[in-house]
C-alpha cells in the first residue's frame, strides 16, 4: 500500500505507524511538486489537512482509494467527486472536539471581556489610573448562549457552558438532536429566534453550499446590540462585509474569530484597525497534543480505510455501500 502524508514533519509515532503498514511518502505537495507528481500515479491514499482534491489530482492518481483529512473540516475536498470515483474521505472530528471547545472559551472570555485590548492597553503603558467604566466588558456567566452547528464541537461546549459556566444554551442546527438535548441540557430553537434572544452567538458550522454566507446583515440586525459574535467553523460561512458593518455600527458588541473568508488575513483587512474584534489565526485546535492525535487519528482512519475495515469517521456514507474502489 503506497499512502502519501502531505505535511512537513510527521509525529515520529505516526511516521512509524504508518511506516509499519504502508509504503510512506513525507511530502509537502507545495514546496516539494516534482516528487509529488513522482508517487502520485501509485498512490492509494493521501493524509493531509487542507489540501484540495479535485478532478485535476484525481486524474494523476487513479489508484487513489482513501483521503483521510487531518482535520474535522473536509471543505477542501469535492466530497461528492471522491465519492462517485469510489474513493472514501475520512477526518478527525475526535481529536478536535475538546480543543476547540477550550478555543472557543478562550474567544468568548477574550471578546466579552475585552482582554486582547487591555491586553494591549497595558503593554502600552496606559494603566495610570483605576480601570474606568470605559475599559469594562460584559459578563459571560449566567448569560445566554446560543449554539448554530451541534455537531461534535456544539455538543461539548454546550456541556461546559451549562455546567461550568452556569449559561443557559439554546442551539439551532439542520436536524434537531434531541440526544445532544438530554446530555447538555440545550434547547432547541429556530435560528431567528437564537439570534435575538442570545448574549453570545457561536457559528460551529461546517462551509458547504447551504451554509455558505449563512450569517449576514439580516442575521446581525436581529442580534442584541450587546451580542458577542463567535466564529469557529469557517470564515465563509459568514459574510465578513456584512459583520464589520455591524461592528461599526454598533449593531452587535464584539467579535471573536479564529476562521476568515481569506486566510491568512490580507494585510489592510479592516479588522487590525477595529479593537472590538479578537483574532486568532485559525488556531482552534492548535496544541502540541492535539495536532498529534488528529495527525494519529487520520493515519488509523486511513489503514482502516485501506484494509476494507469501515473508519468510525466515515464522511462519505454513500461511498461504503456502493462502488468502493
Ligand atoms: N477553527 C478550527 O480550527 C476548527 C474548525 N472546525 C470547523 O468546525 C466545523 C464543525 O466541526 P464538528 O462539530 O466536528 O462537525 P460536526 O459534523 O460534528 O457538526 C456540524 C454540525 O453542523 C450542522 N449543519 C451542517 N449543515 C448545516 C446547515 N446547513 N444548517 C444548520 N446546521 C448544519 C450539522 O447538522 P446535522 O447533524 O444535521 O448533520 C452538524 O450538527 C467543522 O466542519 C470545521 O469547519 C473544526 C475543527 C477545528
Ligand atoms: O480547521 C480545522 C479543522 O479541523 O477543521
Amino acid at each position: 500500500m503506497s499512502v502519501i502524508i502531505a505535511y512537513t514533519n510527521p509525529p515520529e509515532h505516526v511516521r512509524e505507524y504508518l511506516e509499519a503498514e504502508a509504503e510512506l511518502h513525507v511530502i509537502r505537495p507545495n514546496k516539494e511538486r516534482e516528487k509529488f507528481m513522482e508517487v502520485l500515479p501509485n498512490a492509494e491514499a493521501l493524509i493531509g489537512a487542507g489540501l484540495p482534491v479535485n478532478q485535476d489530482l484525481l486524474d494523476k492518481a487513479p489508484e487513489l482509494r482513501v483521503v483521510s483529512n487531518a482535520s474535522a473540516g473536509v471543505d477542501n475536498l469535492d466530497v461528492d467527486l471522491l465519492t462517485d470515483h469510489g474513493v472514501v474521505v475520512t477526518n478527525t472530528p475526535a481529536a478536535v472536539v475538546d480543543t476547540m471547545a477550550d478555543t472557543m472559551f478562550g474567544l468568548m472570555i477574550g471578546a466579552s471581556r475585552r482582554l486582547m485590548e487591555m491586553h494591549e492597553l497595558v503593554k502600552n503603558g496606559e494603566w495610570d489610573r483605576n480601570a474606568p467604566k470605559e475599559w469594562f466588558g460584559l459578563n459571560v456567566h449566567h448569560k445566554k448562549l446560543g449554539i448554530i452547528g451541534m455537531g461534535g464541537i456544539g455538543k461539548e461546549i454546550a456541556r461546559r457552558a451549562k455546567e461550568g459556566f452556569r449559561m443557559e444554551v439554546s442551539y439551532y442546527n439542520r436536524s434537531r438532536h434531541e440526544q445532544a438535548e438530554k446530555e447538555t441540557g440545550a434547547v432547541y430553537e429556530q435560528l431567528d429566534d437564537l439570534l435575538a434572544s442570545s448574549d453570545v452567538v457561536m457559528v460551529l458550522l461546517p462551509l458547504t453550499d447551504e451554509t455558505k454566507h449563512m450569517l449576514g446583515a439580516e442575521a446581525f440586525r436581529k442580534m442584541k446590540s450587546t451580542a458577542v459574535f463567535l466564529n469557529g467553523g469557517r470564515g465563509s460561512v459568514v459574510d465578513e462585509q456584512a459583520l464589520i458593518t455591524a461592528l461599526q455600527e454598533k449593531e452587535i458588541f464584539a467579535a471573536g474569530l479564529d476562521v476568515f473568508e481569506e486566510e491568512p488575513l490580507p494585510s489592510d483587512h479592516p479588522f487590525f484597525t477595529m479593537p472590538e474584534v479578537t483574532l486568532l489565526p485559525h488556531i482552534g485546535t492548535g496544541t502540541v497534543e492535539t495536532r498529534e492525535a488528529m495527525y494519529m487519528e487520520a493515519a488509523g482512519q486511513c489503514i482502516k480505510a485501506l484494509k476494507g475495515e469501515k473508519p468510525e469517521a466515515l464522511v462519505n456514507e454513500k461511498v461504503w455501500d456502493k462502488g468502493r474502489k
